[in-house]
């Protein structure tokens, strides 16, 4: 679509006159209070338009480290790695520029903490005919308008308004906390079991609140104060929201009620059973034959509550015959924080990239992972199973031999690349993405 509207702002000097403009992408924003489902709709739509072959990049704000910074995560624990940047406009250089070329869609979660977030819409979208899809918070706990997603608005191709519920009185509610001054504000509450409080979340010890999400009336009528240890709602940096990631929440999270269920078909990016496939950076080599059918919605603003803009997942008959290269940065190829021991490589029919095997190094754990490599870069990691056992502590490899037979295959380098989907079995929900041929691996020594 082509945007006309120019917002005024001091940061106008981006939003190019018309005839300046070269290409026309897109801009979907997806916007709610946390836990509202923004990160989960973020990542779906970045599912969608890799299966209809584009090539994508994810990028969050490393001012949220809540579940580190390699990866966007949902709340529920459903990833995908991504570039952590302070600034988006310095995103391009972090890339470099021949791989931005070559990018079509970029996906932005966290995206109310980038001061250049309107800035940059513009220039992907106006300039460089990218889709940006962008996810992040309206508004603060307080609800009043907070940092810069609501910026993009009037730029936007389609706005995706997301809300949660009280679970007990069944309001509607936005992201509240106690507020630590004044203590009159309320809450989303954590369960004691699955998720640690995030820097706008507040821990009750009332056992009547536990495992709730509440909205302010449910809380004042009956929190005491005195049970609340309250967040300023100021610096992000004093969250300490560390999920289990990819754990099932079976108390905490089923308190959640996001209002648009838009669900987590993400057969590719899904937690629970298995480790997720993640991809940072989705490049296709050709052009797939089924363009994206979320492009070009019009302009949709602010769909309804329950509305998704998101359709369901292109089934995977409609990306055969493409070939998808998933690239994500270095460190989100190998290091997963398990060790692995690799025992076998093969070329695999159908794809033109060899394949290593590797396996957890935990003694009881039959985890096994799968790497594809071209000209030194990670082209593809399909894990299979699950771990039986917590990540070991240390970031260093005690099997140093894992390590070293995977650096030395992996030039790291600013992109690593994640994932065929010529192999269609790719695609399968469960993970189980390759079976193994064992006659045709080749033993390591
Ligand atoms: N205490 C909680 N309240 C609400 N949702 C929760 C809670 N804990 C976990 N969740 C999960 O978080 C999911 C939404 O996560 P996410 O997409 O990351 O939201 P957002 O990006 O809007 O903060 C919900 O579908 C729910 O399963
Ligand atoms: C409401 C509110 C939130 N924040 C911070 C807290 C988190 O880092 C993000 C929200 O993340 P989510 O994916 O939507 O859960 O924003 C804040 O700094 N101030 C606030 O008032």
């Amino acid at each position: 679509m082509d945007r006309r509207i120019v917002p005024p702002s001091s940061d106008a000097h981006v939003s190019l006159p018309m005839e300046s403009r070269s290409m026309s992408g897109e801009i979907h924003v997806i916007l709610g209070p946390m836990f509202a489902g923004k990160t989960t709709a973020l990542l779906r739509r970045i599912q969608i338009e890799m299966n209809n072959g584009r090539s994508v990049a994810m990028i969050k704000s490393d001012k949220d480290h809540r579940y580190g910074l390699d990866s966007v995560v949902t709340h529920d624990g459903v990833k995908m790695p991504c570039f952590a940047v302070s600034e988006l406009l310095s995103f391009r250089d972090k890339l470099g520029a021949e791989a931005y070329n070559k990018l079509d869609v970029i996906g932005i979660d966290e995206a109310q903490f980038f001061e250049d977030l309107y800035d940059f819409c513009c220039n992907a979208a106006d300039c460089d005919g990218k889709t940006v899809v962008v996810a992040g918070l309206d508004g603060d706990y307080l609800r009043k308008r907070f940092g810069s997603v609501l910026d993009v608005v009037p730029l936007a191709d389609s706005v995706m308004k997301l809300t949660a519920r009280c679970e007990i009185c069944d309001n509607t509610m936005w992201t509240e906390v106690v507020d630590k001054a004044s203590r009159t504000a309320s809450t989303i509450l954590m369960s004691s079991t699955g998720v640690e409080p995030s820097p706008t979340t507040v821990t009750l010890n009332m056992s009547s609140a536990m495992d709730k999400t509440i909205c302010s009336d449910t809380l004042s009528s009956q929190r005491h104060t005195s049970d609340v240890s309250a967040y300023d709602g100021r610096n992000p940096e004093d969250f300490q929201f560390k999920p289990q990631v990819g754990a099932s929440y079976s108390l905490g999270l089923s308190s959640l009620r996001p209002m648009s269920e838009i669900g987590n078909n993400m057969t590719m990016f899904s937690g629970g059973h298995s480790e997720q496939v993640s991809a940072g950076l989705i490049k296709k080599e050709h052009e797939p034959s089924m363009q994206s059918q979320n492009q070009s919605q019009g302009q949709n603003l602010v769909a309804s509550e329950n509305e998704s803009i998101l359709s369901e997942s292109v089934p995977n008959s409609a990306i055969e015959g493409t070939n998808l290269r998933v690239y994500l940065p270095a460190e989100a190829a190998s290091e997963d924080g398990y060790n692995w021991r690799k025992y076998g490589h093969k070329h695999v029919k159908g794809s033109e990239y060899p394949r290593s095997y590797y396996k957890c190094t935990h003694p009881t754990c039959e985890m096994k992972k799968q790497m594809e490599r071209s000209d030194g870069l990670v082209t593809g990691i399909i894990y299979k199973g699950h771990h039986d056992h917590p990540k070991p502590q240390s970031s260093c490899r005690l099997a140093a031999g894992t390590m070293l037979s995977c650096h030395e295959e992996e030039k790291t380098d600013k992109l690593s690349s994640l994932m065929s989907v010529e192999d269609e079995s790719t695609n399968a929900p469960d993970h189980t993405y390759h079976q193994i041929d064992p006659n045709s691996i080749t033993e390591s020594p």
